[in-house]
């Protein structure tokens, strides 16, 4: 889905805070980009903004053509389309795998397909594509599981394909690979630039931005560079943030 922003502004009034600061982007379909910055760069609020849960307070926004602050139905629109990978681990605890990848389309469920879901069913729209993304993600043996016992890892992985089940044209990832080593991040990485969709990933690792045809970096809000990769001005300007204030990240 191609995403254009134009001279986007974000203000948090009661802090008195401009998050993002005149921000135009253009980012086309089927692109994949790193989306680089400090902490407090106004890399998560970007993506808020995309996902249609923080107004701009000046600019314009448009995802897939459509502006997700004009109506109901555009962000309806946009959020059937978009799937979104955090950071922090948003599975519902007590409940399988499956139960949970399944949510990722929920918004679509019948009836009927809630009938089948209560009684520990799949209802059959999904059945083939849930049981690709869990061979294609190696944990078709844990469907069954409480997620509360799976590893890390695994739980990251059900909440990849959660994101995956919908078949989304949007992708958006906040630091999910934070937390990872190295080669596992590779391997997420990975599974997500083969997903086919349109990919904005945040991170503070410029390893894992490497990793991208395509690198936006963002300082107190305001595009300091957008390009397949980063100069060390580029990323001199991103160190000079107060959060790097002791040194660089070890990660950078
Ligand atoms: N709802 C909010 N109300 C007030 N201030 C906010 C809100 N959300 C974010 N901020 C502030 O806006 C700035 C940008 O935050 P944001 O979360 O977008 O940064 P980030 O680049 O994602 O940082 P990190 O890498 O640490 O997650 C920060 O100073 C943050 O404290």
């Amino acid at each position: 889905m191609e995403i254009r922003l134009d001279q986007v502004t974000v203000d948090f009034p009661a802090r008195a805070l401009r998050a993002v600061d005149q921000l135009s982007l253009r980012i086309d379909v089927g692109e994949q980009v790193a989306l680089v910055g400090g902490s407090g760069a106004g890399k998560t609020t970007l993506l808020r903004v995309l996902l249609g849960a923080v107004a701009p307070t000046a600019g314009l926004v448009t995802v897939g053509g459509r502006d997700p602050y004009r109506s109901r139905a555009e962000l309806a629109w946009l959020r059937r389309r978009t799937g979104l990978i955090r950071q922090r681990d948003d599975l519902v605890r007590g409940v399988s795998a499956r139960l949970n990848i399944l949510m990722g389309d929920a918004g679509r469920w019948r009836l009927r397909d809630w009938f089948t879901i209560v009684r520990g069913g799949i209802p059959h729209q999904y059945r083939r594509r849930l049981r690709h993304l869990a061979q294609q993600h190696g944990i078709e043996q844990l469907l069954d599981a409480p997620v509360d016992q799976l590893s890390g890892g695994q739980r990251q992985r059900v909440a990849l394909l959660r994101a995956l089940l919908p078949t989304p044209a949007l992708l958006l990832a906040d630091e999910c690979t934070s937390g990872l080593d190295p080669e596992r991040a590779a391997v997420v990485i990975g599974q997500l630039r083969s997903a086919g969709a349109t990919l904005l990933l945040t991170t503070h690792d410029l390893q894992i931005a490497r990793q991208f045809p395509r690198i936006v970096a963002l300082r107190d809000g305001r595009l300091v560079a957008d390009g397949p990769s980063l100069d060390s001005a580029a990323t001199a300007e991103i160190y000079r943030s107060p959060v790097a204030a002791d040194g660089p990240p070890t990660s950078w």
